[in-house]
């Protein structure tokens, strides 16, 4: 049977300690919820004492989740942990966790201490919090930092004292993964009644070894890990949540497993990152905007034959709905195809693919990314020979206080029409004298025009929807007239009626 590592969420408590990521109480309830559907066993709410604003949090996540432990920070201070129970006497599951500085920069700087001391008012806290909950949680704040020898003590009285779970962080992100691991495997191999408590890790990423350092300390045998959903957190952050859950999902043979419902991954992290205002890194393991964007010809062709040559999850799994195709310079004939098709465009001429690449790659090398619009004005432009309806000539007359007129020339498979019409603007006036040509019952549904760069001289990009028995079809038109590019557009759905 596999083994079960504890999920311990801290997004809104370290997470929220970040500058800019305070959450108001509604807020937190959101995100709460979210974590309870994501899976996660433990919410640490906040620090009661730091606020009434946090205590009040507190007092409504408990009342608001429902399965998660539901967990309170202080210090080793009595006042911390009356109100910190006080804060929780809603929650179905409880926790205290309370805790003080342990490495000898701690003492000796922040309490101006001893080792002996130290020891006794941790033990005094652990079994102070204990008349209020049965679960209690200690940490060693700085323990990365930490002599293992005096560690291993702390960590002996706290258990002895009555703590159930006990948290190693390594508050300042310094330890390298192999010296994180040894601490716990240490502290596994040295503390009497170790079995009787939970271990815990708590990485900071100072060095980028969060996620590293917590995973080592599990193999070396902790059993809950503290995490942010995106990694957020004080200063560089904590271990992200879906890192630490999408190692274990990927890597079945540690045969470790956690609660975690891998899809709600990219929804929650998008919540979170909405809500705090803290966008996530394009490159981010899992949840970044690349995360799962094939960009270079090799690597699509490659995915495109078989998704597992480059991809070692599959992006449903986090709650995506696929991997993306990203069109730029460095993209080959395959990727280019491959959208073509997605958008509609079926070519199996493989000369005609290769007129549309050569020009996909003079485009490319001017814009950083090839939209589906370009792509789509590049194939259209290429296949216009082969079009029975083209457009010969348009003269539009329009104004401000003058009626809209247009006259327009048809080419239909070689035989010219010519017609014109008013409108009540210029581009009703070229579709209405279309259509005295076309006579086919047709009807718009839909039309957007967009400007490519923003400029006055710029292209008119016109995606148009007509309706004809029964069907929709789709067009597009290109031109620096935006009428023209409209007409374009029409005459694009009409060569596409069957
Ligand atoms: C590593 C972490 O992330 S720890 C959590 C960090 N989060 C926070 O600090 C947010 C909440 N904090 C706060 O709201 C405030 O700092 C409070 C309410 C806790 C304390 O506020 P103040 O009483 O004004 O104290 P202040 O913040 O200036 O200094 C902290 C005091 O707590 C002491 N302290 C710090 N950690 C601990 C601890 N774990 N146990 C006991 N005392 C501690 C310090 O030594 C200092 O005491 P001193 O004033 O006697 O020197
Ligand atoms: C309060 C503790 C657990 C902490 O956040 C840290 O040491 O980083
Ligand atoms: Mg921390």
């Amino acid at each position: 049977m596999s083994e079960r590592l504890f999920i311990f969420d801290t997004t809104l408590r370290d997470g929220e300690q970040v500058p800019g990521c305070q959450l108001n109480t509604v807020e937190k309830i959101q995100v709460a919820k979210q974590l309870e559907q994501l899976g996660v066993d433990v919410i640490e709410a906040g620090f009661p004492v730091s606020s009434p604003g946090d205590f009040n949090s507190v007092i409504e996540i408990s009342k608001a989740v429902t399965w998660p432990v539901i967990c309170a920070l202080t210090r080793a201070v009595e006042k911390d942990i009356d109100v910190a129970a006080e804060s929780l006497k809603y929650a179905r599951h409880k926790r205290i966790h309370t805790g003080i500085g342990t490495s000898d920069s701690h003492i000796k700087y922040k309490f101006g201490s001893t080792r002996e001391e130290i020891i006794e008012r941790a033990v005094a806290a652990v079994r102070y919090a204990k008349r209020y909950v049965e679960d209690v949680e200690f940490y060693a704040e700085d323990a990365g930092r930490t002599d293992n020898e005096y560690l291993a003590r702390v960590v002996e009285a706290v258990i002895k004292a009555g703590a159930t779970v006990v948290n190693i962080p390594d508050t300042t992100g310094y330890c390298l993964p192999s010296e994180y691991g040894e601490k716990i495997k240490f502290l596994m191999e040295n503390v009497n009644g170790i079995h009787n408590a939970v271990i815990s890790t708590h990485c900071h990423n100072d060095l980028g070894m969060a996620t590293a350092n917590t995973f080592s300390g599990v193999m070396s045998g902790a059993r809950q890990v503290e995490v942010t959903v995106n990694g957020i957190g004080e200063r560089a952050g904590n271990t992200s949540l879906e890192e630490i859950a999408m190692i274990l999902h990927c890597h079945k043979g540690l045969d470790i497993d956690t609660n975690i419902n891998t899809q709600m991954i990219f929804p929650t992290s998008r919540m979170v990152a909405s809500l705090m205002n803290m966008p996530v890194q394009p490159n981010k393991a899992i949840v970044g905007r690349n995360a799962f964007a094939h960009s270079s010809g090799i690597h699509q062709d490659g995915v495109l034959k078989n998704a597992g040559t480059y991809e070692i999850m599959n992006p449903k799994d986090v709650g995506l709905d696929d991997s993306s195709i990203v069109l730029t310079a460095r993209s080959g004939r395959a990727a280019l195809k491959y959208r073509l098709g997605v958008l509609g465009v079926k070519i199996d001429d493989e000369d005609k693919v290769d007129k549309i690449y050569q020009k996909f790659l003079r485009l490319a090398d001017q814009k950083k990314k090839v939209t589906d619009d370009d792509i789509l004005m590049l194939a259209g432009a290429d296949t216009a020979e082969g079009r029975a309806v083209k457009l010969d000539f348009l003269q539009v007359t329009t104004g401000m206080g003058v009626k809209s007129v247009a006259s327009i020339g048809i080419d239909i498979s070689g035989q010219k029409f010519e017609e014109a019409s008013t409108g009540n603007g210029p581009v009703d006036a070229a579709i209405k004298a279309l259509k005295k040509i076309i006579q086919k019952q047709m009807s718009l549904k839909e039309f957007t025009i967009q400007a490519i760069s923003k400029g006055s001289d710029d292209v008119g990009k016109v995606h148009m929807q007509v309706e004809y028995n029964g069907s929709v079809y789709y067009g597009f038109g290109a031109n620096t007239d935006i009428v023209t590019a409209s007409v374009e557009a029409y005459i694009d759905c009409i060569n596409k009626f069957r």
